[in-house]
């Protein structure tokens, strides 16, 4: 059958997004990892796909694949395109849309200058909500890799992350500790890593090491979970300047409980059609 996409990116995090309101097909974890190929697919970083809603207070409902295959909770710059998508195609024509994801509800506006705001929840640093293995919550924990021990905090925005401090991102060790990090064994879920540069109580770089993809150019949940994990650490504070190697992100979060709110980018590439196996 020929499945019918559009290729789409967010601060050059970049997405395959299928329509599954309109269209029927069952995307297998191979094809998946197929399709993601830059080489022998069409090369993604995830796989965004739009499905109708099982909560009838939802709009619509919003999987998401790493380019391994493995479905995942949540996905930032995902949920921007998601919602430039919708409306794109016709599938809605609200500017306020509710989606349901594996990781909690989600609400996505859609600005009149082309930027996407999207309120992430709160975000959760209880051990248990990532999973991580550790006796209690805490604003950083020693984990050790590869001999050494190193200084996290972690944060679930639905999906884990482990966030470190650096001196000057552009010299961070990503390649290595990204990948040992990420399956490390106290993560039994696999981690993303954030290393994360202050500026200023208002501006950080960041490079994200992505659970089942790599590093990629920019991570929305990254961006959401380094500010939180700052400000709850007294390091930050509200709204920040996030800036990735592929562009910058603001995130607005008074603390607590409160919603924490992404706003950034979402571009439309090409659409696409490709015959599934
Ligand atoms: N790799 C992530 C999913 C994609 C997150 C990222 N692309 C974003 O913009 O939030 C995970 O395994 O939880």
């Amino acid at each position: 059958m020929l499945l019918h996409f559009t290729k789409m990116h967010g601060l050059g995090n970049d997405f395959m997004v299928v329509d599954l309101v309109t269209q029927r097909a069952r995307l297998e974890n191979e094809e998946i990892r197929r399709l993601a190929d830059r080489r022998f697919g069409i090369g993604f970083d995830q796989l965004l796909v739009v499905e109708p809603p099982r909560d009838p207070d939802m709009d619509f409902r919003y999987r998401i694949y790493n380019a391994d295959g493995s479905e995942v909770e949540n996905c930032g710059n995902g949920a921007r395109c998601f919602a430039r998508f919708v409306l794109d195609k016709r599938l809605t024509h609200k500017r306020q849309i509710r989606v349901e994801t594996a990781g909690g509800p989600l609400v996505l506006d859609v600005q009149d200058d082309n930027q996407v705001s999207v309120d992430m929840g709160a975000p959760r640093f209880a051990p248990q909500a990532l999973p991580f293995d550790a006796d209690e919550d805490l604003l950083t924990h020693r984990l050790d890799v590869d001999g050494k021990s190193v200084e996290i905090s972690v944060a679930s925005m639905g999906n884990p992350h482990a966030v470190l401090i650096v001196d000057n991102t552009d010299d961070a060790p990503v390649e290595h500790l990204g990948p040992a990090i990420e399956a490390h064994p106290r993560f039994p879920r696999r981690v993303n890593v954030g290393f994360m540069q202050l500026v200023s109580s208002g501006e950080i770089h960041l490079r994200v090491y992505e659970r089942g993809t790599g590093e990629t150019l920019a991570c929305g949940t990254g961006a959401c979970a380094a500010v939180a994990c700052g400000i709850r650490r007294g390091l930050l504070s509200s709204p920040v300047k996030v800036h990735l190697p592929g562009g910058s992100l603001q995130i607005d979060w008074a603390g607590g409980e409160s919603h924490l709110i992404m706003t950034g980018p979402a571009e439309r590439v090409y659409d696409g059609r490709i015959a599934l196996r």
